[in-house]
């Protein structure tokens, strides 16, 4: 962490514009505060960082930046910090777990903390007595160094077996942010052309034909391309699963857990309005954030269904939909990239439940699958028992469907080769450049 020093600043009152820049030292306490919110609150870390933001009108977008960067610096490099820490014997605090940075001498620690009103209080004995001894990072183990509690790193090695260095090093890397074209709204060469007219770094997805990537993050909803409902963010990775049920108009789709509605709005588009769209989830508030979704988007063939879906959709439906997309609940490990604080909540002790309750909802999503229909099973997990093993047990469990091979699964402009073979779509941050995801296709034999 490199910090230069710019000549002290008086904050005036708090509320106000500042006139001078937070020093150094009030930065770092700043960060300290932010960190210990994250970890206490057990927060989303953009959430913590945007309620700092907007509390403090005194700092200025340098200082904003500044702290920001140093906030996710920490938390990317989490694993590090605590395994050096734990190597000192001392206790982890918020307070060392920022100051444990192999790249900042412990004279600079002492310079700032304690040093005026509006810096971190003074370095004590136990905290100098641990920034003395940290370890060499030459012997730091596997999981620290990707960045994951020592028995998560332990299952994910069974996914990226030889690459799983360099796939946990993307995985803690940064994400681009990924756009979807709303095909009810235009197509990709007019929001390219669009992007780009307006100054916005820009290049379509190597496998979604409906994507375009933006290396640096932008703000959506000043964008008059979001707001007219022709994007959306949504990473590649989930387009694909969203293609993968290969939805048409005129059909009667199931998306049986649809939340706020992210691959509900590509399956609308992909059935040009025609047809039924029934949207399912037993979470009442992430349903009402699709409504409103829908409706930029000019979505307009989907029913929402609320907690009790499933006896009715049964009645009406049970053995008729031509498509049901399972977009089940999991531990989201292939999302990490993105809230790199979310790895050290994930409680592996939890995944039974997990696992009980996608097999659950591939029991139920099954009955709904007319002959010849498609169900389609789609998790953002990197772990296997929630991917390739959910997959065996289901046909294991239900004989009247056959996995379909991806090259016969996807729409007409699906073309990576990258994507095409076996029957089992698994990305991964280092391969593809996407989130970790995992999808699969089944079809219901001819009664
Ligand atoms: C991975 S999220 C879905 C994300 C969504 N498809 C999208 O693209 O934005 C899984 C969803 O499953 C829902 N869910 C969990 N158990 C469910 C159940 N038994 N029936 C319906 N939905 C369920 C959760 O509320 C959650 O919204």
């Amino acid at each position: 962490m490199c910090m230069t020093w710019r000549s002290p600043a008086k904050r005036r009152t708090i509320g106000r514009r500042a006139e001078a820049p937070m020093t150094p030292a009030a930065r770092l306490a700043a960060s300290i505060e932010i960190i210990a919110e994250i970890l206490q609150r057990a927060a989303a870390a953009d959430r913590v960082v945007t309620e700092w933001q907007r509390r403090s009108r005194f700092a200025g977008a340098k200082d904003r930046r500044a702290v920001a960067e140093m906030v996710y610096a920490v938390l990317r490099e989490q694993g590090m910090r605590r395994w050096r820490v734990a190597a000192t014997g001392a206790e982890l605090t918020p307070r060392l777990l920022v100051l444990a940075d192999a790249a900042t001498p412990l004279h600079v620690w002492r310079d700032l903390c304690g040093n005026g009103t509006y810096a971190p209080p003074a370095l004590d004995e136990t905290e100098i007595a641990a920034l003395s001894k940290l370890p060499s990072d030459e012997d730091a183990p596997l999981w620290a160094r990707a960045n994951l509690p020592p028995e998560v790193a332990e299952m994910v090695q069974a996914t990226f077996g030889a690459d799983t260095e360099m796939e946990l090093a993307a995985l803690n890397g940064r994400a681009p942010l990924d756009l979807r074209v709303n095909t009810l709204q235009g197509n990709r060469e007019m929001v390219l052309e669009q992007l780009r007219a307006d100054g916005i770094a820009a290049a379509f997805t190597p496998m979604s034909p409906l994507g375009i990537r933006l290396p640096e993050r932008v703000r959506l909803d000043m964008n008059s391309l979001y707001r007219d409902g022709l994007i959306e963010p949504q990473d590649e990775a989930a387009q694909l699963a969203g293609l993968l049920v290969d939805a048409k108009p005129d059909e009667t789709v199931v998306d049986l857990c649809a939340g706020a509605g992210g691959k509900t709005l590509l399956l609308a588009a992909a059935m040009r309005n025609q047809g039924v769209l029934h949207a399912c989830d037993n979470d009442p508030r992430r349903l009402a954030r699709l409504s409103p979704r829908l409706e930029r988007a000019h979505a307009r063939n989907i029913v929402i269904r609320d907690a009790d879906a499933m006896p009715d959709l049964l009645r009406e439906l049970e053995g008729n939909a031509d498509r049901v997309l399972l977009d089940v609940p999991c531990s989201g490990s292939g999302t990490w990239r993105r809230n790199p604080e979310a790895r050290w909540r994930y409680d592996p002790a939890s995944l039974d439940e997990v696992l009980r309750r996608q097999r659950g909802l591939l029991s139920d999503g099954a009955k709904l699958v007319r002959p010849g229909g498609r169900l389609v099973y789609a998790t953002c997990s990197i772990l296997p028992a929630e991917n390739g093993e959910q997959a065996d047990w289901f046909l294991a469990h239900h004989a009247e469907f056959t996995a379909l091979p991806l090259a016969e699964a996807w729409p007409a402009g699906v073309t990576d080769q990258r994507i095409r073979s076996g029957n089992r779509l698994v990305l991964t941050p280092y391969r593809h450049g996407t989130d970790g995801f995992f999808a699969a296709a089944f079809q219901r034999g001819q009664a």
